[in-house]
C-alpha cells in the first residue's frame, strides 16, 4: 500500500516508517521538522511541510495515489497545552482539521490517529478501559479527544474509516539501537534518566512522592515504541480488509513507578542514578494504566517487549549509539 506518515521524521513516527518500509509499503513522509529529523528515515521520500498548508496537501495528495494517512505530527506536551493552548488547538485540531478535509476531497478513506490516554483525564477505575469515561483534564488531551469526535462525524458523513490508538507511554528504541526517543525539549521520563545515567545530565528530578501509591511516585504503563508501531500495521490491515472505524488503549497492562523505573534503569545500566525530589508536575495522574484486551481480541496485537527492562535496554543501547 502508499501511505502517506505526517509527523513520520519524529520518534513515533520514524519508526513507524521503518516497521511499513519492512513489511514492504511505500511511505511518503510530510514533516515540518519542528520537533523531527530528517535523518531518522533515511531514504525514505520526504516533503518539507505543514499538514496546515492545504495547497500543499492537495498537490502532493493529487501527485500520489495513497491508500491511507497515518497521523503523527501533533504537540504532545501537557503541561505546554495549559499554558499555551491556543498552539494546541491549532496544531492538534484545526491543522487535522485541514489534512481530514484534503483526504475526503483526493478520495482517500483511511486513516490511522495518534490518540493519548490522557482523553481519559483521572481515571475513576485501573486498568482504563475502552469504555472508560473521557474527561480530559488538559488542553492536549481534549485536542485528541476532539479530533477522535470528528473522527465519528467524517465516518458518518464521509465514510472515512479510522482507528485511533490511546497511546499510554512510548518508550525504548530500536532493539538495534539506531533510532530511538528524542524530543526538543527532552521531557520523557526514560531518557532523562538515561541521561542522568551517561552523566549527560546531573540527575533526575522525582516530580512528586505524595500520590496515594505505593512508593508515592506516579505510575505508568510503559509501552515499546515497536510494539506500539505493530498495532499500526495491524490497524492498517483492519482497514484494508474492510473493517471498521474503531480506537483501542495501548499498553502493557502492567504499572511502574518513576522510582521502579528508576530501580530498573540502575539494573540496565549498571550505573548509580542520582536522584532529586521535586514537586509535582500539573497534569500528572497518580495512575495510567491501559486494559488493552479489546486490541488484543479484535486484531490480533501481541506485544513482543513488554518487559520494563527490555524497553530501557533498547533505549540505553540507543543512547550510547
Ligand atoms: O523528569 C521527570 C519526567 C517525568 N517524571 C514523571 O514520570 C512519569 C512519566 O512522565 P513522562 O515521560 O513525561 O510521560 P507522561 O507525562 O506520562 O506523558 C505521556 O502521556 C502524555 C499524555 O498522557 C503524552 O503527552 C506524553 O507524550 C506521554 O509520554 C510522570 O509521572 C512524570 O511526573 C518525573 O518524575 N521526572
Amino acid at each position: 500500500m502508499k501511505i502517506l506518515v505526517t509527523g513520520g521524521a519524529g520518534y513515533i513516527g520514524s519508526h513507524m516508517v521503518s516497521l511499513l518500509e519492512k513489511s514492504g509499503h511505500e511511505v511518503t513522509v510530510m514533516d515540518n521538522l519542528s520537533n523531527g529529523h530528517r535523518d531518522s528515515i533515511g531514504e525514505t521520500p520526504f516533503i518539507l511541510g505543514d499538514i496546515g498548508d492545504r495547497s500543499l496537501l492537495d498537490q502532493v495528495l493529487a501527485e500520489n495515489s495513497f491508500d491511507a494517512v497515518m497521523h503523527f505530527a501533533s504537540f504532545i506536551q501537557v503541561g505546554e497545552s495549559v499554558t499555551s493552548p491556543s498552539k494546541y488547538y491549532n496544531n492538534n485540531v484545526s491543522k487535522t482539521l485541514v489534512l481530514l478535509d484534503a483526504m475526503v476531497n483526493a478520495g482517500i478513506r483511511k486513516f490511522i490517529f495518534s490518540s493519548t490516554a490522557a482523553i481519559f483525564g483521572e481515571p475513576i477505575y485501573s486498568p482504563i478501559d475502552e469504555s472508560h469515561p473521557k474527561s480530559p483534564v488538559s488542553p492536549y488531551g481534549r485536542t485528541k479527544l476532539f479530533v477522535e469526535q470528528v473522527l465519528a462525524d467524517y465516518r458518518q458523513a464521509y465514510g472515512l474509516k479510522s482507528v485511533s490508538l490511546r497511546y499510554f507511554n512510548a518508550a525504548g528504541a530500536d532493539p538495534d539501537g539506531k533510532n530511538g526517543e528524542r524530543h526538543h525539549p527532552e521531557t520523557h521520563l526514560i531518557p532523562l534518566i538515561l541521561k542522568a545515567a551517561s552523566g549527560e545530565r546531573d540527575s533526575i528530578t522525582v516530580y512528586g512522592k505524595d500520590y496515594e501509591t505505593p512508593d508515592g511516585t506516579c505510575i505508568r504503563d510503559y509501552i515499546h515504541v515497536v510494539d506500539l508501531c505493530e498495532a499500526h500495521l495491524l490497524s492498517l490491515m483492519h482497514l484494508s480488509s474492510g473493517g471498521d472505524s474503531a480506537a483501542y488503549n495501548l499498553g502493557n497492562g502492567q504499572g511502574f513507578s518513576v522510582l521502579e523505573v528508576i530501580a530498573a534503569a540502575e539494573k540496565v545500566t549498571q550505573k548509580e542514578i542520582r536522584v532529586k525530589n521535586g514537586n509535582r508536575r500539573e497534569g500528572d495522574p497518580p495512575r495510567l494504566v491501559a486494559d488493552s484486551r479489546m486490541i488484543k481480541q479484535e486484531l490480533g496485537w501481541t506485544p513482543h517487549y513488554p518487559e520494563i527492562e527490555t524497553i530501557i535496554k533498547h533505549a540505553w543501547k540507543f543512547e550510547n549509539q
